[in-house]
């Protein structure tokens, strides 16, 4: 099976593309396509497989997509993948709220890549975790919920730290270290 290096990476989050071309930047080229996918429901890893099949109908030869979750420990891994929603509604201030009732505030993000060599090949996902805690929201509100989370082993949330840190630690950059591997490069 041939890897190509040049990938289309289908997104229609901004910030999330702009974190996958820095964190790829020197090893694969990538081509971003702004679709809204749909959002699926499931495990993480199912979504990651239903989202990239649905990519492969819009383009022709490699594709890669990511979904992210964000899971509360108290809640059972709530929202987990349905983040984007509570996000929405609540703004980073509301997620706290959420486990105001609960002594436990640990959660990790998740973010499953899926990638394909293009249309009838197979479909490898490929998984990124950081464990943390939710905070009330400190730094930029660059990002979606970065304000409210802190990573375990550090005083800063995701938006406090600068980018080269929030890269080296995090669930995305752990997933594409993977994918990397996968794809010797
Ligand atoms: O590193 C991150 N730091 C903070 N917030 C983040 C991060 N990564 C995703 N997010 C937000 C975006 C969306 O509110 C939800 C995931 O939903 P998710 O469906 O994966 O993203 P999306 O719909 O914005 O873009 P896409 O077109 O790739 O599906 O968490
Ligand atoms: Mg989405």
């Amino acid at each position: 099976m041939s890897k190509s290096n040049v990938i289309k990476f289908v997104t229609g989050n901004r910030n999330k593309l702009l974190e996958v071309q820095k964190i790829l930047a020197s090893t694969l080229e990538i081509t971003p396509l702004d679709i809204d996918l749909p959002e699926y429901q499931g495990e993480p890893n199912e979504i990651a497989t239903l989202k990239c099949q649905a990519a492969l109908e819009h383009v022709d030869g490699p594709v890669l997509i990511e979904d992210t979750s964000l899971c509360f420990n108290a809640l059972g891994g709530l929202p987990g993948p349905y983040i984007k929603w509570f996000l929405k509604e609540l703004k980073p201030e509301g997620l706290p709220k959420l486990l105001a009732a609960f002594e436990d505030k640990t959660a990790y993000a998740l973010c499953n890549f899926a990638y394909s060599e293009g249309k009838g090949q197979p479909i490898q996902v490929f998984e990124g975790r950081t464990d943390g805690k939710i905070v009330e929201p400190r730094g930029p509100r660059t990002f979606g919920w970065d304000p409210c989370f802190e990573p375990l082993g550090y005083d800063q949330t995701y938006a406090e730290m600068p980018y080269d840190l929030k890269k080296s630690i995090s669930n995305r950059g752990k997933a594409l270290k993977k994918l990397r591997e996968y794809l010797n490069c």
